[in-house]
């Protein structure tokens, strides 16, 4: 896949073209899982257990009450009794009676109980020695709660990867910057990718802005791997240009495994590993393209699952669901397309209220150019568009495709109409 030696200085015409999921794989094949460490567990939230817990005790420990009231003799039957000692306010089928001369307090049973009535039985909710949390699971609020329950104040968890982002580009300016001179961009991409690998929980440092010298991309890698960085992601200068340093400097440095992906946007995507001798491991470092949508879905599609293995994830890959577009799709004769869309629940227009019916629709966000960061705007999955077997493919309306799923579906806008017109 690398070029031929003594290859020219743009290298790129001569990596193999890899198809989007052998590229997932070689990344996954090439990624481990961080070693394990010990955490309190209120600092687990978001990470992968790398060890099983158990319940080391019975929840509940005695026969716990469900309910608030009286607790009878089963085989006493209804009548009336003298309360043995105070619990909480009377419950249903029960008549307080007052206080008896000599202060004794009397209640009247109307109903009869069976045995174990309202009771959790010791080891009911976690027996003890369960398993409550096996080895390989995702840390979220409930299993907070869980390890509280269990008395695992401190869990042993994947350590969350160390990411460093660097933009590249003589054009490429601070967000701050008061006035832009002509063919100068303000860095979208660093904020963006910082802010994506810290979604993710990822430690993200931030490696600024290099200029277009070999020597200053140079000098970014090493300050990577001198800070410990897991995982280097540049963006910019991966393509065939002169002053396209990416892939030179990496293949000089290590091994490039991939650096041309048949995907729309993100073609020039690079995947390198770098050995790091005096430390003992490898940095892997991510290529990415210049364009700002082009950098963001790369990161989903290669960079994610790469950082979900480290993190111990046992199915690393993006989770995909079945959409029906909302939209005609215009297909690419070239690349399979990730297309951003919103997607979103509905129900078919003159569906009875109440009747549970309906289904995912996903509304394109637009202009798909790889500049126009607009069309990753509230996307919350990407069309999987298969590249057009005619010059001028279009996906109709109402088409059934696959689409990946970005971050929180938990998110998901709630239309105001019920219904698109493309549902049958
Ligand atoms: N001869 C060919 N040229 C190009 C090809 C090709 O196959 N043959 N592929 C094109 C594709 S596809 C892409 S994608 C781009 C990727 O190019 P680079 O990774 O080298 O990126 P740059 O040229 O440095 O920048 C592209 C574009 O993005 C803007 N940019 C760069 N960095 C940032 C940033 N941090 N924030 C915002 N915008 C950024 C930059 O100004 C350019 O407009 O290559 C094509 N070329
Ligand atoms: O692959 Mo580029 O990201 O099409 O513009």
């Amino acid at each position: 896949m690398a070029p031929p030696e003594g290859a020219p200085a743009t290298p790129s015409a001569f990596y193999k073209m890899l198809s989007v999921p052998d590229a997932q794989e070689l990344i996954l094949s090439e990624t481990q899982a961080l070693p394990p460490v010990e955490v309190p567990f209120q600092q687990a939230l978001q990470h992968t257990l790398a060890a099983e817990v158990r319940a080391a005790e019975a929840v509940p420990g005695f026969r716990a009450s469900i309910k608030d009231g009286y607790a009878v003799v089963s085989s006493d039957g209804p009548g009336e009794y003298e309360v043995a000692f105070e619990a909480f306010a009377g419950i249903e089928d029960s008549e307080f009676l007052g206080a008896a001369p000599g202060g004794t307090r009397r209640v009247r049973i109307n109903k009869a109980v069976p045995p174990g009535c309202d009771v959790r039985q010791v080891g009911s909710d976690m027996a003890a020695g369960e398993v409550v949390l096996s080895a390989g699971h995702h840390i979220g609020a409930a299993e907070v709660g869980i390890l509280a329950t269990v008395g695992a104040t401190k869990v042993t968890v994947h350590r969350k990867p160390h990411v460093a982002v660097l933009s590249t580009g003589d054009e490429v300016c601070e967000p701050a910057a008061p006035e832009l001179q002509p063919g100068q961009i303000r860095d979208a991409n660093r904020a963006m990718l910082l802010a994506a690998a810290a979604g993710t929980g990822a430690r993200a440092t931030d490696l600024g802005i290099a200029r277009d010298t070999a020597a200053n991309v140079e000098a970014a890698l090493d300050r990577a791997v001198a800070e410990g960085a897991d995982i280097l992601i540049t963006t910019g200068g991966v393509s065939m240009g002169d002053k396209d340093f990416i892939k030179p400097l990496l293949e000089r440095r290590g091994t490039v495994h991939f650096g041309k992906v048949k995907m729309k946007p993100g073609k020039p995507l690079t995947f390198a590993k770098v050995p790091v001798p005096e430390q003992g491991r490898s940095l892997l470092v991510f290529g990415l393209p210049g364009n700002p949508v082009s950098s963001l879905v790369t990161f989903h599609l290669a960079v994610v699952p790469c950082l979900r293995k480290m993190e111990g994830w046992q199915e690393p890959r993006l989770r995909r669901l079945h959409v029906r577009t909302a939209m005609p799709i215009k297909m690419d004769p070239e690349r399979p397309e990730y297309h951003r869309a919103v997607a979103h629940w509905a129900r078919p227009a003159g569906a009875e209220p109440g009747v549970c019916c309906g289904e995912l629709v996903a509304a394109s966000t637009g202009g798909q150019i790889s500049s126009r960061l607009l069309s990753l705007r509230s996307a919350n999955v990407l069309l999987e568009i298969p590249q057009a077997s005619r010059a001028s493919g279009v996906l109709p309306a109402g088409t059934m495709v696959s689409a990946l799923v970005l971050g929180d579906l938990g998110a998901m806008p709630v239309p105001e109409v019920p219904a698109p017109t493309v549902l049958p």
